[in-house]
């Protein structure tokens, strides 16, 4: 992972605007707030921890200046909990998936997954991850594309385990029928049967139901809360829907507009198991409210930001000319 040997940048380096280092110091101002104390919450409790990112910084090198994707995030996750990751567009909450599946790697900082690097557990397949196109093989029956990971892993096909999850996803009866037979969510439900067949220890979760309409997308909600509750995965789910963060997860964190660090950390009290009816009662509502408010302020900081970068472009182009 070059983790062994990581780069010594502080995690507000200066020359930080809206995410992206500039060449021009003399232009640039700090980063979002400032604030880089550290979310105490987004650690886990005293249970083990499954996934850890521990001063996570991530710069993605563009043709004249760096763009800053974290910056200095901190977050565990802990043995069969389930967390839910929200923040603005671009602050880098699919960096962090990325960095937790081996695709990525951190510019500075430690990435783990049970005490190791991610691609350990990657070579391994016990990670599982399903992504907002499903992504499944249009030539293939679904019986087979659940089948897919079986076969990259160089194991025997579990018919048996196929079945358990075609059940579990309540696409018993469509085993043999062809992805585009199927409804965006019946899709959605294959792909999320696919990545748990190999009962995988981790599962991550990037924006798996956005493409699907509101009443699918809940009815998905509620049935990946019925999945998880009888697998207790590990569950790492990058949402940008405050009622879905909310309805899945033990803890919501929130991070920050570009260049992402986590900015707040929600404890979800709210009763297992989760069900529609849950999300008609106050505490549901006020949960959601005081998240989608702290969300909307920093989509606004965000939006600052941006605009600040774009003046202080305008100007030194002026400058240069
Ligand atoms: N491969 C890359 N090369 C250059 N920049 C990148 C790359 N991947 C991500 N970035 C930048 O890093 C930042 C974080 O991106 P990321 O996709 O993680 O954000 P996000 O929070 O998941 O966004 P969204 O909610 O819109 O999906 C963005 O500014 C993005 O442009």
């Amino acid at each position: 992972m070059g983790e062994s040997a990581p780069a010594p940048i502080p995690p507000t380096a200066p020359g930080v605007e809206g995410g992206v280092v500039a060449d021009n110091k003399e232009e640039l101002a700090p980063g979002f707030d400032g604030d880089t104390r550290r979310e105490p919450g987004a650690t886990a409790g005293p249970g083990q921890v499954a996934l850890e990112l521990s001063g996570v910084i991530k710069h993605f090198p563009l043709r004249r200046r760096t763009a800053v994707a974290l910056d200095g995030v901190d977050l565990t996750v802990e043995k069969g909990e389930f967390v839910s990751l929200l923040g603005p567009s671009g602050c880098g909450k699919s960096t962090v998936l990325r960095l937790l599946a081996g695709l990525e790697k951190p510019t500075a900082g430690r990435v783990r997954m049970h005490g190791r690097p991610p691609a350990a557990l990657v070579k391994e397949h016990r990670l599982g991850i399903a992504f907002q196109h499903h992504a499944l093989l249009p030539w293939a029956s679904i019986a087979e594309n659940i089948a897919l990971p079986f076969r990259a892993a160089g194991r025997p096909v579990d018919r048996a385990r196929i079945a358990e999850l075609l059940r579990l996803t309540g696409l018993e009866d469509f085993a043999e029928a062809r992805p585009r037979q199927l409804s965006g969510g019946m899709c959605q439900r294959a792909a999320i049967a696919r990545a748990l067949v190999l009962n995988p220890e981790v599962l991550l979760l990037d924006e798996p139901f956005s493409s699907l309409d509101a009443v699918t997308r809940r009815r998905m909600n509620i049935e990946l809360a019925r999945i998880w509750s009888e697998q207790r995965i590990t569950t790492l789910l990058v949402t940008h829907d405050v009622e879905e963060a909310v309805l899945l997860a033990d803890r919501v964190l929130i991070l920050s507009g570009r260049p992402g660090r986590v900015r707040h950390v929600e404890q979800i009290g709210l009763r297992r198991p989760r069900s529609s009816r849950l999300t008609r009662e106050p505490e549901f509502h006020e949960t959601v409210d005081r998240l989608t408010a702290l969300l909307d302020s920093d989509i606004a900081h965000a939006r600052a930001d941006e605009g600040s970068t774009a003046r202080s472009a305008r100007r030194w182009l002026r400058g240069r000319g």
